[in-house]
């Protein structure tokens, strides 16, 4: 469970975050959608301590992030905006086994986690394939294995669909699917929510670094975010 607190932040006088609150729970899909600049990246950076707020707390499993980071990113794996920029190896099987390798676990356990990983992806057959000769949806998917190498409780994507046609959106909302079935809870970031709202157990809107709408996608729509939803719609 992420729980976000009453948590307020500000980029030294520019303030981004107002006293938001809001709970993931276990298991849960849950999909943010905000414009442009709305703070979602920021809200997001708090849940694994690379942001710390200013006021208010965040928790992750019950324990404030900032008593624990390595616990929160332990368990909060988070892809983010650009896959790319977060590959560190040439091939898909060596990247993703870099965490796995930095947790110091043994060779027969990395390995394993690897093909775990893989085949959550439906990529276990590009084990050997080089990053930059697979698709856009490919890459997305090697990053989201690469964090699920990790064995996280909770998985954060930001913006995962910029800049992915329309079969490698599809791809992706479809290993989604089957993760969040498989009991991973699921926060997606989106400026533009498209049919990833199909997806969701409940949807966040972000203005202006306030949360202005909580609650399941039944609920919706509610004119006053006709703005947000009438933004574009790629996810
Ligand atoms: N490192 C930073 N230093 C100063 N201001 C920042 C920094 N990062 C973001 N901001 C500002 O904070 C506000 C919220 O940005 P944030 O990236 O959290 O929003 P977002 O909803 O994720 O938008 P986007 O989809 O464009 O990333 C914006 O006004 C942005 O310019």
């Amino acid at each position: 469970m992420i729980e976000y607190d009453t948590v307020s932040f500000a980029y030294g006088d520019t303030p981004v975050l107002d006293s938001v609150s809001t709970t993931i729970d276990d298991g849960e899909f849950v999909v943010l959608v905000g414009p442009n600049g709305s703070g979602k990246t920021t809200l997001l950076r708090h849940a694994n301590g690379l942001l710390a707020p200013d006021s208010g707390t965040v928790r992750v499993n019950g324990r404030a992030v900032d008593a624990n980071v390595v616990a929160a990113r332990a368990a909060v794996g988070m892809v983010f905006q650009h896959p790319r920029d977060q590959f560190v190896a040439a091939t898909v099987g060596s990247d993703v086994a870099f965490g796995p390798e930095n947790l110091g676990l043994d060779r027969a356990e990395i390995d394993d986690r690897v093909e775990r990983a893989l085949e959550a992806v439906s990529l276990q057959a590009r084990a050997t394939a080089r990053i930059d000769e697979l698709s856009g949806g490919e890459q997305a998917r090697v990053a989201i294995a690469g964090v699920l190498a990790m064995e996280p409780t909770h998985l954060v994507l930001d913006e995962p669909f910029t800049g992915l046609d329309r079969p490698s959106r599809q791809s992706v909302h479809a290993q989604l699917r089957a993760l969040s079935r498989d009991g991973t809870s699921i926060v997606v970031s989106t400026h533009a929510p498209g049919s990833v709202v199909d997806l969701a157990d409940r949807i966040v809107v972000m203005e202006d670094g306030r949360l202005v709408h909580d609650g399941t996608p039944d609920e919706l729509p509610d004119p006053s975010l006709s703005d947000v939803f009438d933004a574009g719609s790629v996810g």
